[in-house]
């Protein structure tokens, strides 16, 4: 019998967990009796013809790994002349009957407009921010909340031996998933984000109040796209755009605190989280949301259910149209931000 050929990639950032996808893709295929192909550096792999035979023996032992062992970029063939058509001159010449993406709105985007031209193409939801539509949460979500919960711990401790304020900024280009709920997690005293612009006063409010009650530090977390109010006007601190055309985020966190030490005295530090929420290995949730999303996708490319995507419903993965994750941005829960708010101050 002649196998089905499916190519799996991921693009954009890379995230916790995709590993875990990759192999379950494999594992799952083997079982429906389908070949995999993985493509190096997301979609200009498959217009590059880059690419390697994926195997249960080659996906071996990568379960708990961070990164991608196809590696990411953030190619975009409907940027280039001919993109489109390269990708489906690949296919062909490699007999390949099915695509899995794995990745964000900008990689399901793709996979989307690829569907239209009529590639045989099934999605799979990434990205820690947790901000992609169609779905409850992504794998990654869990890892850098977990990683960002400890730093907040680890910060609480030099802070009160300090008598410091610290403003933790996490990732959350858009939404502020990672902040709230890892603020929640480690007890912030305020916290930051896009979806509930702020003054800076209130931030002020809440170190002052716990200051008067004795408690002479504070946690304040904030996104790196949180809506500050410093006197302007809320909005949001960019340092312009990379080659890709994404704000270029960072720097929020250094204007809050300058300006609480300003207005308070207090002594206040920064800490800037970056990619280290991004990095290493995924928690046990995630390895197991990324495993059910890849056996997920390998079914539905059984199934044939082209232009679908796995996605989480309450605790079910089922199947939805790929346009659902990119149509709109997932906001934060506000039923979350309030339970936060309830601590601070
Ligand atoms: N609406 C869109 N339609 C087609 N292509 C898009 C769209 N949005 C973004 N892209 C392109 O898709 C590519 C990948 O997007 P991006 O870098 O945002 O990665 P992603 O998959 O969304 O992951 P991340 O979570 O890191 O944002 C980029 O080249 C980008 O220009
Ligand atoms: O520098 P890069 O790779 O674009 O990644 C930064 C972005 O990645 C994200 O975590 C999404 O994966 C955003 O929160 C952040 O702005
Ligand atoms: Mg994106």
């Amino acid at each position: 019998m002649s196998l089905v050929k499916v190519a799996v990639l991921t693009g954009g950032g890379d995230c916790p967990g995709l590993n875990a996808v990759i192999r379950a893709i494999v594992r799952r295929s083997e079982q429906r009796h389908l070949e995999v192909m993985g493509i190096r550096d997301g979609w200009e792999g498959l217009v590059e013809e880059r690419h390697e035979r994926l195997t249960r023996q080659r996906v071996s032992g990568i379960l708990h790994l961070g990164g991608t062992i196809l590696g990411t970029s953030r190619f975009n063939p409907f940027a280039i002349e001919d993109g489109p058509e390269r990708v489906m001159r690949t296919l062909q010449r490699h007999n390949v009957g099915a695509v899995i993406a794995i990745g964000g709105d900008g990689t399901l985007s793709i996979a989307r407009e690829m569907h239209a031209l009529g590639v045989s193409i099934v999605g799979v939801p990434k990205t820690i921010d947790n901000d992609l539509g169609g779905t409850d949460y992504t794998f990654g979500f869990d890892t850098a909340v977990s990683i960002a919960t400890e730093a907040i711990d680890r910060l609480h401790s030099t802070a009160e031996a300090h008598q410091r304020v610290i403003v933790v900024e996490v990732m959350g280009r858009h939404v502020g998933w990672i902040a709230a709920y890892a603020g929640l997690a480690g007890g912030a005293d305020a916290i930051l984000v896009p979806e509930r612009p702020a003054r800076i006063e209130e931030v002020i409010e809440h170190v002052e109040r716990r200051r008067k009650e004795g408690r002479k530090f504070s946690i304040i977390v904030c996104a790196e796209g949180a809506m500050v109010d410093l006197g302007e006007g809320a909005k949001l601190i960019s340092r312009g755009r990379d080659e890709w055309g994404h704000e270029r985020l960072g720097g929020v966190a250094q204007s809050v605190a300058h300006a609480i030490e300003k207005r308070t005295g207090i002594e206040t530090r920064v800490t800037v989280l970056g990619y280290v929420q991004r990095g290493g290995s995924p928690t046990a949730s995630d390895r197991v949301l990324g495993t059910r999303y890849g056996v997920m996708a390998a079914d539905l490319v059984a199934s044939k259910r082209w232009g679908t995507m796995a996605a989480l419903r309450g605790n079910e993965i089922v199947a939805v149209p790929l346009a659902d994750a990119t149509r709109s941005l997932k906001q934060l829960d506000p039923r979350i931000y309030d339970v936060a708010s309830v601590f601070f101050g």
